[in-house]
Parts: structure tokens; C-alpha cells; sequence
């Protein structure tokens, strides 16, 4: 697979409201991609499509060579809004519950699913937070707990939707010196919506930008 992410001339719209005009654009496989623009510009929806929860509204989508909808179950996906379910769990249990698609109570984990949540929970550098109840968490550790859910069924595509939003700056740094690290580390390619600078940037290898109803893809080393 070279690209992880096709748009074949992509109109999306919400509403009455056009998001994206006519868009063709190809993101590498293996990419650390910024997907920027203003509040409202559509990059929560833009996300949302491509993990197949918006319809496309003219051309279409490939992402990991499938459909939106298909290729789902292969997308490690942080929406924005993150009041973590249960918060009465401690933060293995809720790491543990997103155990190939467990959708209903806690699995009962074998020894292949307990190394996975060890994996996933180092990867994001929450094995601290594991014997925490998530109530007494702060939004920075939640937020870590939310990240190593995403990377327990080693998903070879992130898509992060502001992951730095809500953080102190060191906590942002942290965090985008994190993800930089696993992409560095794997061969996983991240998508992550920012606005504005961000500590993510020196990290990025493409950029996303949505503006007035376009949206251009650029290499972001040059
Ligand atoms: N469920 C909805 N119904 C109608 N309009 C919506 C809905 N969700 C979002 N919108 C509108 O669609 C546009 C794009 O919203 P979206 O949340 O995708 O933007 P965004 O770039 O992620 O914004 P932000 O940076 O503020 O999170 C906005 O104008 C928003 O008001």
C-alpha cells in the first residue's frame, strides 16, 4: 500500500453548508499529517467521514485501500470529545474494554489481549495511570488513557482529532513529542487536526489545509 488515504474528487458537505469542493489528494502511507484549519472548517467532519460516520457527498474515499466503512475496524480513532465512559474503572480495565471491538461489559482478556493493553499502555506512556480510577485523573492523563485505547489493536492508521487541545504547554509538548516517537517507531501513519502552531509541527511530514472550501495536501519538510 503506498497511500493510506485517497480522495477522488471529494465534495463534503454539513448541512447546506459546503466543507470541501472537488478535492482529489493522496496521503503516503507512513505519513505524520496535520490536517489545520480555523474552527468550523470541517476538520472534526473531514475525520468523521473518513472513519465512515458522515456520507461523502460527491466522488469518493479510499483510506487503507477499502471504503470508509470497511476499512473502520482498522482505524485507531480519538474523537475530540472525550469524557471517558465509566469513570469508576481503573485505567487498565478501560483500556482493556476496547478489545477488538468489545462493544458491551469488560472482556475477560487471555494472555494475548493482557500483552497487548501492557503494550498499548506503555506506548502511551500510561503505566502510571494503570491502577488509577479514571475519576481522579487529570484531562492530560485521561487523555493518555483515551490514546492508549487507540493503539490497542494496533491500528495502522491514527486519526487524532485535536489531541493537543485543553493541555498546558508542557503537557503539549509531551504529547506531541510522544506521538512523534511512535511514528518514528512504527510504521503507523497519524492524521491529527490542529489550528494554529502547534508542538506537533517540527514533527510533521504532510499537511492538510482546509480553507474556504478547499483542501490541499503539501509536504511539510520543504
Ligand atoms: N451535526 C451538525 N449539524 C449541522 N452542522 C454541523 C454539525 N456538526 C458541525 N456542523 C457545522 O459544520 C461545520 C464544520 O464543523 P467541524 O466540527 O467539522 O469543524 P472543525 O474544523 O472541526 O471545528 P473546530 O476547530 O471548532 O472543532 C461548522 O460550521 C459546524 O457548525
Amino acid at each position: 500500500m503506498t497511500n493510506a488515504v485517497v480522495f477522488h474528487d471529494v465534495t463534503l458537505r454539513q448541512g447546506a453548508r459546503v466543507l470541501v469542493r472537488h478535492v482529489s489528494l493522496a496521503l503516503p502511507a507512513g505519513a505524520f499529517a496535520l490536517l489545520r484549519g480555523a474552527n468550523g472548517t470541517g476538520k472534526t467532519t473531514l475525520l468523521r467521514t473518513l472513519m465512515g460516520l458522515h456520507p461523502v457527498a460527491e466522488g469518493h474515499i479510499t483510506i487503507l485501500n477499502a471504503p470508509p466503512a470497511q476499512a473502520r475496524q482498522r482505524i485507531g480513532y480519538l474523537p475530540q470529545m472525550r469524557q471517558l465512559p465509566a469513570p469508576q474503572l481503573e485505567g487498565r480495565a478501560l483500556v482493556a474494554a476496547a478489545w477488538r471491538g468489545t462493544r458491551w461489559g469488560l472482556p475477560v482478556l487471555g494472555r494475548t489481549g493482557r500483552a497487548a493493553v501492557d503494550r498499548a499502555l506503555r506506548l502511551a506512556d500510561a503505566e502510571k495511570l494503570a491502577r488509577q480510577p479514571v475519576a481522579q485523573l487529570s484531562g492530560g492523563e485521561r487523555q493518555r488513557l483515551a490514546l492508549a485505547q487507540t493503539l490497542l489493536n494496533q491500528p495502522p492508521l491514527l486519526l487524532l482529532d485535536e489531541p493537543l487541545a485543553g493541555l498546558d504547554t508542557e503537557r503539549q509538548v509531551e504529547t506531541a513529542t510522544l506521538l512523534g516517537r511512535l511514528h518514528r517507531e512504527s510504521d503507523m501513519t497519524i492524521l491529527v487536526s490542529v489550528h494554529g502552531e502547534t508542538a506537533l509541527d517540527r514533527f510533521a511530514t504532510h499537511e492538510i489545509i482546509l480553507e474556504g472550501a478547499s483542501a490541499a495536501l503539501r509536504d511539510a519538510r520543504i
